[in-house]
């Protein structure tokens, strides 16, 4: 289900002039600084916004148009903010009912395939004002799924929630992304996050969208402005692995090759895509024996870039994929790298956090 916007709208001093596609089945992330526009965007594809003018269509639904404006509890939107709206003196398996008895639609899917899904079965009868941040926020994903929605919307839904279970959460809405295949519109601030968990991506500033498209594509550190406040990476997507149990290794087969990382750093069920983060990459121009690099991998240079006064990014396709090495200007020089020259990524480590 394809999504059009063409959006306007004055709120104060600050104007949403914001235009875009979102192809059919994806999960797509609203990147952009603080105060760009992100929340708002949402906020007018839900139709809380009374001002806002111009055209949106999912799939061949009109919700805005000259002549439309398809009211919020007509749109079948699941909505998620940073801290979780929930009916606070009803137990979670009572939110979850109240949202399907208002559900429009025919139900996808029962309530207890969702709790399981986002593993909350154990706190069913449980009192939502009981709940930790991250339970609260697992609730208010399963409430917004359980009401049948053709767009969920996610305005930074893993804030709130500490390091160590907003990793773990942040695992379980890849599940659930692949599971229920809902077309999703995902605020974060997080660029590995983005990364991880979506396939498009969408960057805003002052108010308009300045890029979109696949989302390692809009992410890559080699094009637009380097990011003053995120470390550089590369996503890489995963096709499988074996897992070397008595080595402690699981090899795994991905967009790049093949890779050697430790069993314990990747979940029982194998993750989309992990993250190589730029500084964790070295070249060499041949192949090492001897070396206690594992991942050597084949590649060439397709494009230098000047990232800092002592620094450059340099792009590589390896295999079917890409990686982003980050080197000092002076390795680039005494390497004697340039475009189309092959060498050996040597990779240090992946991983799934955020970056
Ligand atoms: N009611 C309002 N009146 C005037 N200005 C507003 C109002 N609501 C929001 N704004 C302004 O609109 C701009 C966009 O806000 P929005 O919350 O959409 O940004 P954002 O990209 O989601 O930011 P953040 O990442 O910090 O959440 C901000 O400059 C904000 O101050």
């Amino acid at each position: 289900m394809k999504i059009d916007f063409d959006i306007q709208l004055q709120k104060g001093s600050f104007q949403l002039e914001a235009k875009g596609s979102i192809p059919s089945g994806s999960v797509t992330a609203l990147i952009g600084p603080s105060g760009s526009g992100k929340s708002t965007l949402l906020r007018c594809l839900a139709g809380l916004e009374p001002g806002a003018k111009g055209q949106i269509t999912i799939g061949e639904e009109p919700w805005l148009s000259s002549e439309t404006e398809l009211p919020t509890h007509l749109r079948r939107i699941g909505y998620v903010f940073q801290h979780a709206a929930l009916f606070e003196h009803l137990s979670v398996s009572q939110n979850l009912q109240y949202a399907r008895k208002r559900a429009q639609g025919e139900a996808q899917h029962s309530l207890p395939e969702i709790a399981a899904a986002i593993q909350i079965t154990p706190l069913l009868e449980r009192q939502v004002d009981t709940l930790s941040g991250g339970e609260r926020q697992r609730v208010a994903i399963a409430r917004a799924i359980a009401s049948n929605p053709k767009l969920m919307l996610l305005d930074e839904p893993l804030s709130a929630v500490d390091e160590n279970s907003r990793y773990q959460l942040s695992l379980e809405l890849e599940r659930l992304f692949q599971q229920f295949q809902i077309p999703t519109v995902f605020v974060t601030h997080n660029y590995a996050e983005a990364a991880r968990l979506t396939n498009f991506a969408i960057r805003m500033r002052s108010g308009k969208v300045i890029a979109s498209g696949p989302t390692a594509e809009v992410l890559d550190p080699t094009h637009g402005e380097p990011s003053a406040t995120q470390a550089p990476f590369s996503t890489v997507d995963l096709h499988g692995r074996t897992d070397l149990a008595e080595e402690g290794l699981c090899q795994l087969e991905s967009a790049i090759g093949q890779l050697l990382v430790p069993l314990d750093s990747i979940p029982n069920q194998l993750p989309r895509r992990i993250i190589i983060r730029s500084r964790d990459v070295g070249l060499s121009i041949s192949k090492f024996e001897g070396s206690s690099f594992l991942n050597q991998i084949p590649a060439q240079v397709e494009e230098i870039r000047e990232f800092s006064n002592s620094q450059a990014l340099v792009r590589l396709g390896c295999g079917s994929g890409t990686l982003v090495a980050l080197l000092t200007l002076r390795s680039v020089e005494s390497l004697k790298l340039k475009d189309g020259l092959a060498v050996y990524a040597l990779i240090k480590s992946v991983t799934l956090e955020q970056s």
